[in-house]
């Protein structure tokens, strides 16, 4: 029948439509996507008050072997809720391509996503960001200079960067402290001379969330404050600031 992927938005079962109720009312199967990024307290509670359906969690191997998924969706009504957005993360749009190719139908229901909500959030103009950029865990053998050539690169074209934080298997971000200690030392290997310690940068701890918090200064000053950070976090990567960009920013963050 119908592979319907919809985004949950920021925060969780409180922020589906109506429209996405609706569909999983009528769901004959309901999973949730919890590889891709942070799924918020009471979700699956939430969503059971919501519909009266179960929820069935689909990790790493359910989401990348999606055979099965889509079999179930050539007679019955699936709903894949996804975290933030529907289509936003390449993982998705796999599962989709996959359908539509074994003539599945897909309707997609769009939500709001950190990647479309955090310039707005801290007063930056939405034409000065850049690609975002992941942040992985790294050790001796895995140190991927690349992340800082891509914040470099939109640092040089005046644009701001949302850098994303690599999940660990109990679905906690990499700490922001780290994140920002290992771009530097990227950056140094790199012998480049932005980012830099004076680089602004604000940490987005728990956007949507009950727990939001968002923290902005120099990366020297914000490696040296203990901010109380939660998952999930995120962390913007200033360029030059507009003079309307620099008075919301202080209007809307907290400054350290
Ligand atoms: C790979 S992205 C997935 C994005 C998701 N599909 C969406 O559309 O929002 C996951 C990363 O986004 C960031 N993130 C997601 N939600 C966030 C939030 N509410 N506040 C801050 N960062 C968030 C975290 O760094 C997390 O590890």
């Amino acid at each position: 029948m119908t592979l319907c992927i919809m985004g949950m938005g920021l925060r969780g079962a409180d922020s589906l439509t109506l429209l996405e109720v609706e569909r999983l009312r009528r769901a004959d199967e309901v999973l949730l996507d919890t590889y891709t990024s942070f799924i918020p307290p009471g979700t699956v509670e939430r969503i059971r008050e919501l519909t009266g359906k179960e929820v069935r969690l689909c990790g790493r191997t359910e989401l990348e072997e999606h055979g099965w998924l889509i079999e179930m969706s050539r007679n019955r009504l699936v709903c894949l809720l996804v975290p933030g957005d529907a289509l936003s993360a390449t993982t998705h749009n796999q599962v989709r391509m996959s359908a539509v190719r074994a003539g599945v139908d897909v309707e997609v229901l769009e939500n709001a996503s950190i990647l479309n909500t955090w310039h707005g959030r801290l007063g930056l103009l939405s034409y000065k960001v850049g690609p975002p950029v992941s942040m992985p865990f790294t050790d001796e053998r895995f140190f991927p200079l690349s992340v800082a050539d891509k914040v470099r690169r939109n640092l040089e074209n005046g644009l701001h960067t949302l850098l994303l934080l690599d999940l660990d298997r109990n679905r906690e971000n990499l700490d922001p402290h780290t994140a920002l200690r290992t771009l530097l030392a990227m950056a140094q290997r790199r012998n480049y001379d932005n980012p830099n310690e004076g680089t602004m940068a604000c940490v987005l701890s728990g956007l949507g969330q009950p727990w939001e918090k968002v923290v902005c200064g120099k990366i020297s000053d914000l490696l040296q404050t203990e901010i109380g950070f939660r998952s999930p976090v995120s962390i913007a990567i200033l360029a030059s600031l507009d003079f309307s960009e620099e008075e919301m920013l202080s209007a809307f963050c907290q400054s350290v």
